[in-house]
């Protein structure tokens, strides 16, 4: 009994060192043998097990913005033991996503949560760079796409007609909201929207008030787990986020999962209908008025002329993360965009002007300008689909599969070049003649110079299906709310900053807000 016991050890002692060797060997080296070349320059004196992880956690993109200024706009730094390269210019940026997209646009997962509560990535956020992807990619924009989402107008009217009734339901005496009374009824119309483009109409089964809190508290709850002080290191060190996933074993802790799980038995009742009559609306027009329906049938495509269709359990762990990334990113979008008015008086009158014309440029210039100075997400994370050098100021670097591209939209968007002036709000800064304007992917490309664009919305082939979709929503409430009231107070400068954002370790960012004055015109 003793030699088996022996025997045992000696092969799992061998297989451990060989392996241990193998990657320190191979780290390094080129499936030829011959050595990397380096990685992009990093930021110098990070201690030597934790590397850039304390700095990170506390700083967010700001560290990764100060790092550029101090190393360059191509950097690289290990956050932990997460390598990254940080991409803070438009030249690289265009480079990595748009003539390399092939290479550069996989995804991979931050940690246990986020594969459990995407069914091991199968949600079109976290799946790799695959057919599968690329499905549901076509099922989504066929919904929300820019020539899809006007369906959804008379919608997002009725639900700004809602926001505004609503504030002026909750208004005090002196007339004022606070950000918390704002915040849960902006809350309240991202997740109705959210859900009607992602499940229907509600005339099937209505959704109710409370189900629609609870999932809003269940999201809550996933978020406050994720970004927990133990979770966030294993996002960073992948053997202690192993030690959590023991841990969580022999202790028996299923928290994550039943939270998982009520959400799901909340989209069950309002799903199940469609999927019963999905032989119905497989190939009528009735397929492009919701996600689901569309997840349900997949259209064959030149490249994909047979596709593999969905199964019941791949269409709803969808369903319920465009529903949290749609709801978070409305309700952070509106919530800023509403304070920002109140800051603005000048532009209020402007707008209300403007909304006896049929012209809607400043809105949505408006709208821009929001999501630039105050974008939800800065930093957009992307995973190479293999090891390969590229090639800067003619020197090459190191890209590994096993490592991360980071577009720091921050830097991006507070850059002087591109945005004249960044720090100042000014939404006139695009209502210039067309001649000159450029996407911010192509600035410097041609000689034309003002930017109209940004990246509040990804880039690349991984961009939001819902860009269009949102900015029309924005523009909508913010006509609502101009031409019900005259808005004074509120407050953008104050962040606060969410460790991760539905589901993956780059964060985003919300406005604090503060008491807004709404005035009845
Ligand atoms: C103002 C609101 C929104 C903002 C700021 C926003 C932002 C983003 C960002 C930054 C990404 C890229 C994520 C990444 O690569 O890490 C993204 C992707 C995406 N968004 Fe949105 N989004 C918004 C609303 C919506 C809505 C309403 C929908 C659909 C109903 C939607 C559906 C998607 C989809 C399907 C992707 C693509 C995922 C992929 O292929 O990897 N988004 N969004």
């Amino acid at each position: 009994m003793g030699s088996v016991v022996s025997y045992i050890v000696t092969i799992a002692f061998t297989y451990i060192l060989t392996q241990i060797g193998q990657s320190l060997i191979w780290v390094n080296k080129k499936p030829d043998g011959t050595p990397k070349s380096p990685w992009a320059p990093s930021p110098h004196g990070l201690p030597w097990i934790t590397n850039g992880y304390e700095i990170f956690n506390q700083d967010t993109y700001h560290a990764l913005t100060r790092w550029s200024k101090e190393v360059g706009d191509f950097f690289s730094v290990k956050i932990g033991r997460k390598q990254i390269t940080v991409l803070n210019n438009v030249k690289l940026v265009h480079e990595c996503l748009i003539e390399k997209e092939q290479f550069n646009s996989s995804k991979t997962p931050s940690d246990t949560q986020e594969k459990m509560v995407t069914d091991h990535c199968k949600t079109v956020f976290t799946a790799s760079f695959s057919t599968y992807w690329a499905r549901l990619r076509r099922a989504i924009y066929i919904v929300v796409g820019p020539l899809y989402f006007a369906q959804f107008m008379d919608h997002f009217k009725s639900q700004a007609k809602k926001l505004s009734f609503g504030i002026g339901e909750s208004l005090r005496e002196d007339k004022t909201l606070s950000a918390k009374q704002l915040r849960q009824l902006v809350e309240m119309v991202a997740m109705d929207t959210a859900l009607t483009m992602v499940l229907g109409d509600t005339d099937k089964v209505p959704r109710d008030p409370e189900s629609m809190l609870m999932i809003i508290q269940k999201g809550r709850e996933l978020e406050v787990k994720q970004t927990g002080k133990y979770n966030r290191i294993g996002q960073f060190f992948p053997s202690f986020n192993s030690f959590l996933d023991v841990a969580h074993l022999f202790t028996m802790d299923s928290s994550m999962m039943k939270a998982r799980n009520s959400i799901l038995e909340i989209f069950l009742p309002w799903f199940d209908p469609t999927f019963e009559n999905r032989e119905q609306f497989k190939h009528s027009d009735e397929k492009i008025q919701a996600i689901a329906k569309s997840l349900l049938y997949i259209e064959p495509s030149k490249n994909d002329p047979e596709p593999v269709q969905l199964t019941k359990d791949e269409v709803l762990v969808n369903l319920v993360h465009i529903t949290f990334h749609a709801y978070t990113y409305l309700t952070s979008t509106i919530f800023t965009l509403v304070q920002r008015l109140a800051t603005e008086p000048e532009l209020q009158q402007e707008l209300l002007q403007e909304l006896e014309t049929e012209d809607q440029s400043l809105a949505l210039a408006f709208v821009r300008e929001s999501l630039r100075v105050d974008t939800p997400q800065r930093l957009l994370a992307y995973s190479p689909r293999a090891d390969y050098e590229l090639v800067v100021d003619e020197k090459p670097y190191r890209i590994d599969e096993a490592s991360e591209i980071v577009v720091n939209v921050d830097a991006l968007h507070n850059n002087n070049e591109y945005y004249p002036n960044a720090e100042t709000f000014d939404p006139k800064r695009y209502l210039k003649s067309e001649k000159k304007m450029t996407t911010l992917l192509e600035f410097g490309q041609t000689g034309r110079k003002i930017v109209k664009d940004n990246l509040a919305f990804g880039a690349g082939r991984r961009a939001c299906l819902g860009s269009k979709a949102s900015e029309a929503l924005l523009v909508t409430v913010l006509y609502q709310l101009v031409k019900g009231y005259q808005l004074k107070g509120g407050n953008v400068k104050e962040k606060i900053e969410v460790a991760t954002n539905v589901w993956s370790w780059t964060g985003r960012t919300e406005t604090k807000g503060t008491v807004i004055e709404f005035i009845k015109r």
